[in-house]
């Protein structure tokens, strides 16, 4: 938006102008004075600034973050003695403005054909092996090493992202755009956000079709590296949604140890012959750990992964690759109850350590067919 006033003034409101550039929106990832939230600097007295921020919305959950935000890069500032934050909100016009500046050019899905985001489906074939909190510590893993990353919570009826994440944030809405949330910096929308009760999501096809649509067309994701979508299990409506509005995505198979789940993930695998989508690689959950005294506990027995992609291999008529396999890990099940995922909290632990390789495996691949590599951009 161009109608922030050109710095001019006094010498420190010229500098705190300047300073404001680094001031990033919490939602948005740019900066406030490129989004005419900065409405005016003044300096009231030698040393002291007044400044007005004009919010996105009424009540917008960052208001307090924005302020601390704006003292913060100010307060440093030579022959500054004190930042007073007055907060406002955008007129109508000004919004309508804003939401033109953040879409224009920009096709209705960002993740259409020819998008430049490498979009990764995480399936498997039952509940319970781990699969959220993989794709969790991915996604942080994922942005850890740079790159911007969102995550869609597509588990309509089973969400948890947002608690592995460990975030209760409302989503704000921009009149129609909705602007997700940023848990540990990866930009996260799920149904969960959506909801004001624990009452269960009773929906069918239809609906959750047009969810997950939402979450595509009218969430503001900006320019992502990687879009990360946890599936639910098995091979239901929406994993067809997904791949019907997400072309270019590919699976990551999420299977445990134990031949009976190998089974089912396999077949979960094999739905990618139908969608036309490419499998990006298995990963085996809760594999053996080993005890302080050394002993090897293999609670899930061994070799669901190797079978998994041995069979996939076979079906799909092409190579698909174990990507790695995650051991059972206390630090995994606390870290994610806690919503500080393990590959930040303790990143040296066992599972932490094999999910930053596999995370790292998944940002230097080459892209399915286009052989594209990911474009690494600094963090918005
Ligand atoms: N490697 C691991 N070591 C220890 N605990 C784990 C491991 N992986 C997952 N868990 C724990 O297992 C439980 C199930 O994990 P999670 O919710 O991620 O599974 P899921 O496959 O996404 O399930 P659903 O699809 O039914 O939602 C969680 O309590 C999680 O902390």
């Amino acid at each position: 938006m161009t109608d922030s006033p050109t710095p001019t003034g006094t010498a420190l409101e010229q500098a705190a102008w300047r300073r404001l550039e680094s001031v990033l929106d919490p939602e948005l990832r740019r900066p406030v004075t490129e989004l005419g939230m900065v409405a005016s600097v003044t300096e009231t007295a030698p040393g002291d600034l007044a400044v007005v921020v004009r919010l996105t919305v009424a009540g917008c959950p960052m208001r307090e973050t924005i302020t601390a935000d704006v003292r913060q890069a100010l307060l440093p500032l030579e022959d500054c003695t004190g930042v007073s934050v007055t907060l406002d909100v955008m007129t109508p016009q000004q919004r309508a403005a804003l939401k033109e500046q953040l879409t224009a050019g920009r096709p209705a899905n960002p993740f259409g054909t020819g998008s430049l985001t490498r979009v990764f489906a995480v399936a498997s074939g039952k509940g319970g092996v781990g699969k959220s909190t993989v794709t969790a510590n991915l996604a942080c893993a994922l942005a850890a090493r740079g790159l911007s990353v969102g995550l869609v919570d597509a588990d309509i009826h089973g969400f948890s992202i947002p608690g592995l994440l460990g975030t209760s944030a409302r989503p704000t809405r921009v009149d129609e755009m909705i602007l997700p949330p940023v848990a540990h910096t990866v930009k996260v929308i799920s149904i969960g956000m959506f909801l004001d009760t624990d009452q269960p999501v009773a929906w069918r096809g239809p609906m959750l079709h047009r969810a997950l649509e939402q979450f595509v067309t009218d969430v503001y994701w900006g320019d992502l590296d990687v879009l990360l979508v946890d599936l639910p299990p098995g091979t239901g409506d929406i994993a067809i949604s997904a791949a019907q509005l997400l072309p270019g995505s590919e699976l990551l198979v999420v299977t445990t140890p134990q031949q009976a789940a190998a089974q089912v993930a396999a077949r979960a695998g094999q739905l990618s012959e139908q969608t036309g989508q490419q499998v990006a690689g298995v990963i085996e959950n809760m594999a053996a750990m080993t005890l302080p005294d050394g002993t090897v506990l293999d609670l899930f027995g061994s070799g669901g992964g190797a079978s998994v992609t041995q069979r996939l291999t076979e079906a799909l008529g092409h190579p698909v690759d174990l990507l790695g396999s995650v051991p059972l890990d206390m630090a995994l099940r606390q870290d994610g109850d806690e919503g500080t995922p393990v590959v930040l909290q303790h990143p040296e632990s066992p599972a932490g350590a094999e999910l930053r390789r596999i995370a790292a495996s998944l940002a230097v691949r080459p892209r399915g067919l286009s052989g594209m590599k990911l474009p690494v951009t600094p963090k918005d």
